[in-house]
């Protein structure tokens, strides 16, 4: 039964709750985060949903989001089966965490992520590092005068590369077999998972049911992989170990275990979730904001030639643009801006939990509801944005063309939940971008139709395949 005062939505029906209801909206639209507006237009900013077992509120538009990331309330992660067999029956790693381990945790990544630097390498060398080498290959590619370039996945090793140099030290050549090892675990795992949970979370009997449809036996398979993966990794570390030359964030890790007033919460198999879970919420969404961005970048000529006087005026053509030149290319950082907007205008937050009863706009919320942001209803908010479809980097910079980024831009999320990749993810996106666009031009290749700006559904929605014609510039 609906609780008094809980927000409005769709009808509930025994065991299935609303699930119907969004499938035909989803069906009808096309996307889940479409599904979820127009549930939004129908009963307002806050949506009450019961999805099996679990009762969701799903929010709408700047007022609600901001409560819901802003209130210690909402502090909360998901529990159930979905979010504990991922780390083996206990809940475990930073994304679906919460209380005394989550803030231990959460600290102990926070700080090593600031504080990056071992040996001689640092978080800007480790990025400019991937920038070099994918002008390298763009540039082996184009050598003959141009080349058609898939862009979607072109992103995605270097992006993996600087998340796996700070956490084991490792980076991938393009054509590594390890490489492609965890480069298909991962889509394996992205395929399989959405943070939303799955339909044996919202129905937890169907693990014994039906444990191939309800996506039960994928999941614990795919999971097995991806630890297995990652404890090799451990292994080697704890071989080689050294405590007097750390190498990275897990040597740091491994050296903390070995102290005396290290807490609890900390463990190897903390260590391995840890890692899994910065695969999780570092790679796909980068390298996905990337392959949206420049396939408007692609529609958009104009902004590229902008892009590129601005690189030209501030870094020349005779050294690749490096990390500091960022505070003088405001309109490469207007493009970073607007390339997670259009990705993250598609999805959802990595869902909270209320730790307690308490309110949202009003409504009574139970302890133990799960809440989701649509970021949809701020990142491309039409009244706010006037023409959110539109990729216009001009909306992040001020009359004197500094940058100037509204309150209403939330796709890291906020409060105490708040990206912990932002300064990695921003780099990384600043740089690619920026290399790229100071060496080669971009456009739809000759007799192609445009790429289509719609996207492939997904919790995580992709830009569809599509293809570049690249040139060097002249
Ligand atoms: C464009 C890229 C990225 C976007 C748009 C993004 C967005 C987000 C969002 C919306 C959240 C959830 C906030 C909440 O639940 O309230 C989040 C959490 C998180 N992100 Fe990112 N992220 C990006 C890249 C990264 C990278 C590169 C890393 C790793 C280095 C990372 C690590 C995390 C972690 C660990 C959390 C969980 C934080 C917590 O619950 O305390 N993210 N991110």
């Amino acid at each position: 039964k609906k609780p008094r005062n809980f927000p409005p939505g769709p009808d509930w029906i025994p065991i299935l709750g609303s699930a119907l209801a969004i499938q035909k909206l989803r069906n009808q639209t096309g996307y889940l985060y479409q599904a979820c507006a127009e549930l939004s237009k129908q009963y307002g900013p806050v949506v009450g949903l019961r999805v099996g077992k679990d009762r969701q509120v799903v929010c709408f538009g700047y007022p609600a989001i901001k409560e819901m990331l802003s209130k210690e309330e909402f502090d909360g992660r998901p529990r159930g089966p979905f979010y504990e067999t991922r780390t083996w029956g206990k809940r475990q790693g930073l994304l679906v965490t919460d209380e005394q381990l989550w803030v231990e945790q959460r600290r102990f990544v926070l700080r090593q992520l600031r504080e990056f630097g071992f040996g001689k390498r640092t978080m800007a060398q480790l990025v400019e590092e991937e920038a070099y080498q994918l002008v390298q290959l763009f540039k082996q590619e184009v050598q003959d005068g141009g080349a058609i370039i898939p862009m979607r996945d072109a992103f995605s090793v270097p992006v993996l590369n600087t998340l796996w140099s700070m956490l084991a030290g490792i980076r991938y050549s393009p054509e590594d077999k390890e490489l492609k090892k965890i480069q298909s675990l991962l889509t394996e795992l992205f395929a399989n998972i959405d943070m939303v949970g799955a339909l044996f979370s919202q129905f937890p009997i169907l693990r014994y049911v039906a444990p191939e449809m309800s996506g039960y036996k994928s999941f614990v398979s795919i999971h097995q992989k991806v630890w297995k993966f990652l404890r090799n990794e451990l292994d080697n570390h704890k071989e080689t170990f050294n405590p007097d030359e750390m190498r990275d964030i897990m040597d740091v890790y491994l050296k903390t275990l070995k102290s005396e007033d290290k807490t609890d919460t900390f463990s190897e198999s903390q260590l391995l979730a840890i890692c899994m879970d910065m695969f999780m919420a570092g790679s796909e969404t980068t390298s996905k904001s990337l392959g949206f961005g420049f396939l408007y970048l692609l529609l958009h000529p104009d902004v590229q030639k902008k892009a590129q006087a601005e690189i030209d005026r501030v870094v020349g053509r005779d050294r690749l643009p490096s990390l500091n030149d960022r505070p003088h290319m405001p309109y490469l950082e207007a493009i970073t801006y607007e390339s997670v907007r259009v990705f993250m205008g598609r999805t959802f937050s990595i869902p909270h939990r209320a730790l307690r009863d308490t309110t949202l706009q009003g409504y009574f919320i139970p302890k133990d509801t799960m809440i989701i942001a649509n970021f949809n209803g701020v990142l491309m908010d039409k009244e706010f944005w006037h023409d959110p479809e539109v990729f216009r980097p001009e909306r992040f910079l001020n009359d004197k063309g500094a940058i100037q980024v509204p309150d209403q831009y939330l796709p890291f999320g906020a409060g105490k939940h708040q990206c912990m990749g932002q300064t990695l993810a921003r780099s990384n996106i600043f740089l690619l971008t920026a290399s790229l666009l100071q060496n080669f031009d971009l456009s739809v290749p000759p007799g192609e139709a445009p790429p289509s700006t719609l996207g492939v559904d997904g919790v995580t929605p992709s830009p569809g395949e599509y293809n570049a014609w690249v040139t060097l510039r002249a």
